[in-house]
């Protein structure tokens, strides 16, 4: 009996003493190391924001794969390796799962009713489980698999259109058209031209820039806290309540029409139709400022990161020609002459998903994915990392780490033939889509819309560099999406 009283007591006492030993060690250890800051505004003065992931590549080439930078008053965490990848993503993926709050995510998210700015909390956990199994699961993609194909055709036909006058065809744009297509009438019903008729209001497209930029803008109070009267006085403010409120129109419109039921030509059961019936189910959780919220997310998330897959994937193949022989081999040969490549078709082609994933390992469409924040203390590899630090995951420079990739520059789609390499996120020398509870819930309906466009794209022409260009250049946009900054010019030839 005394045995079975003492054990615990033991246990307690040496609990009692370890724990303030290691708060005080882990207080004592270093920050990871990192680029020395001026007062105040610590590393902001030195960020080159044009090509952010590459810049952050290159610094971490010096101060390691853990690397601290000051952003103002925020501790800064940048992680460059599969290794550390690893670290942030699983093994402590419960400690770096929140977002931080930022400005203008928070204003155009309705203060965080979404699914990508939420912190972790109940809310999240809920409304990420809910969409997934509504709006992201197999059965759902496939539901869609008729306006992908609708619109991925149309697509081709338009094109033919042009290469019959030997002009060439703007891919970036023609891209980016169907995408928001294909995202608008899977979550509306309708193309966005449908929308473009507002007269006061802006043209969606340009909405959905606005909102891009006002994402990517630079908020005094994200940084130093004391100082955000000079977002007001910038103007940045105004610039995002005005995006807001025409973004907020946007949505009621949406609702009001999928509220009411003599709606002619409706489409049925699309996102917006799934969000309204879930608002009915969960009335004591779900508001029509969360079903805004998730809409966002769907318009953002789903147009910019497909397009600029196949965009790159595109360049890449254009300046590795012998790849792309490969691929239209391998296409060509398992479609025969149907004249175009069906859903049914994509099991077959093993080389067309490596070139995408490829293009994807050396331009990830998310490069710093989407930032983190730490919810409490933690030591990695003997640094403490504060809580509240703002965590970027360089996937740009993950996917070039030389301890995983052979030749780590070079556009080679047959280290992925033959790899068990999966898009879910296992394998952290390759996370395009992110990984752990955060990793991207769209990514079967993002894969399947690529795979389609793209097997499509170089099963039905001859691809050329335009008269009189030497070669494609690879610059990029800054932003959270990283598109290719030039719009890729292309002379399609039909075979
Ligand atoms: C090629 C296409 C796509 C790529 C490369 C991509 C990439 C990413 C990445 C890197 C993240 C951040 C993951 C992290 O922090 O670990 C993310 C998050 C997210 N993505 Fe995607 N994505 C794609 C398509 C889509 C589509 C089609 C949708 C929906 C229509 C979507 C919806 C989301 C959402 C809602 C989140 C936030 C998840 C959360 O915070 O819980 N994505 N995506």
């Amino acid at each position: 009996m005394a045995l079975f009283l003492l054990i615990p007591s033991v246990v307690l006492l040496l609990l009692l003493i370890l724990l303030p030993i290691t708060r005080f060690l882990s207080k004592s250890l270093p920050l990871p190391p990192g680029p020395p800051g001026l007062p105040i505004i610590g590393n902001l003065h030195q960020l080159d924001i044009s090509d952010l992931a590459v810049y952050l590549w290159g610094l971490s080439k010096r101060y390691g794969p853990l690397m601290s930078l000051r952003l103002g008053n925020v501790q800064t965490l940048v992680v460059s390796s599969a290794e550390m990848a690893k670290e942030i993503l699983k093994t402590n993926d419960l400690v770096f799962c929140t977002r931080p709050i930022l400005t203008g995510q928070q204003k155009l998210s309705y203060d965080n009713k979404d699914i990508a700015w939420s912190p972790y909390n109940e809310y999240w956990r809920q409304m990420r489980k809910i969409c997934t199994l509504h709006l992201f699961s197999m059965k759902q993609v496939n539901l869609f698999r008729t306006v992908r194909e609708q619109e991925v055709f149309d697509m081709i036909d338009r094109i033919k259109t042009r290469s019959s006058t030997k002009q060439a065809v703007n891919l970036s744009e023609d891209v980016m058209i169907l995408y928001s297509n294909i995202i608008c009438r899977v979550a509306f019903g309708k193309r966005p031209s449908a929308y473009n008729y507002r007269k006061k209001g802006k043209r969606l497209g340009e909405l959905m820039l606005e909102c891009q930029v006002m994402f990517a803008n630079f908020f005094y109070r994200d940084y130093f806290p004391l100082m955000g009267w000079l977002d007001k006085l910038n103007g940045s403010i105004a610039r995002l309540e005005k995006t807001f409120k025409d973004m907020d129109e946007f949505y009621q419109e949406v609702i009001d029409e999928h509220l009411n039921q003599n709606q002619p030509n409706k489409m049925q059961d699309d996102m917006v139709d799934i969000l309204l019936k879930l608002k009915q189910d969960y009335s004591n959780d779900i508001t029509f400022d969360h079903v805004k919220g998730v809409l966002m997310n769907i318009l953002l998330a789903g147009t910019g990161t497909s397009a600029s897959t196949v965009v790159w994937a595109m360049t890449m193949l254009i300046k590795n020609p012998e790849f792309l022989k490969k691929v239209q081999h391998e296409v060509r040969d398992a479609v025969g002459k149907k004249g175009k490549v069906e859903e049914d078709d994509l099991y077959k082609l093993d080389y067309l998903k490596a070139v995408i994933k490829e293009a994807l390992r050396l331009y990830p469409a998310v490069p710093l994915l989407l930032p983190r924040e730490s919810r409490d203390q933690c030591i990695l590899e003997g640094y403490k990392i504060p809580k509240k630090t703002l965590v970027y995951v360089n996937a740009w420079a993950v996917g070039r780490d030389p301890k995983c990739w052979d030749r780590p520059e070079e556009f080679d789609p047959e280290r992925f033939m033959g790899s068990n390499l999966e898009y879910k996120g296992a394998d952290f020398e390759w996370i395009p889509f992110g990984s752990g509870r955060r990793g991207c819930p769209g990514l079967l309906m993002g894969t399947t819309a690529v795979e389609l466009a793209l097997s499509n794209l170089v099963y039905s022409f001859d691809w050329e560099l335009p008269e009189g260009t030497i070669d494609i250049d690879t610059l990029k946009t800054k932003g959270t999406v990283m598109h290719k900054k030039n719009e890729l010019l292309l002379v399609a030839k039909v075979p």
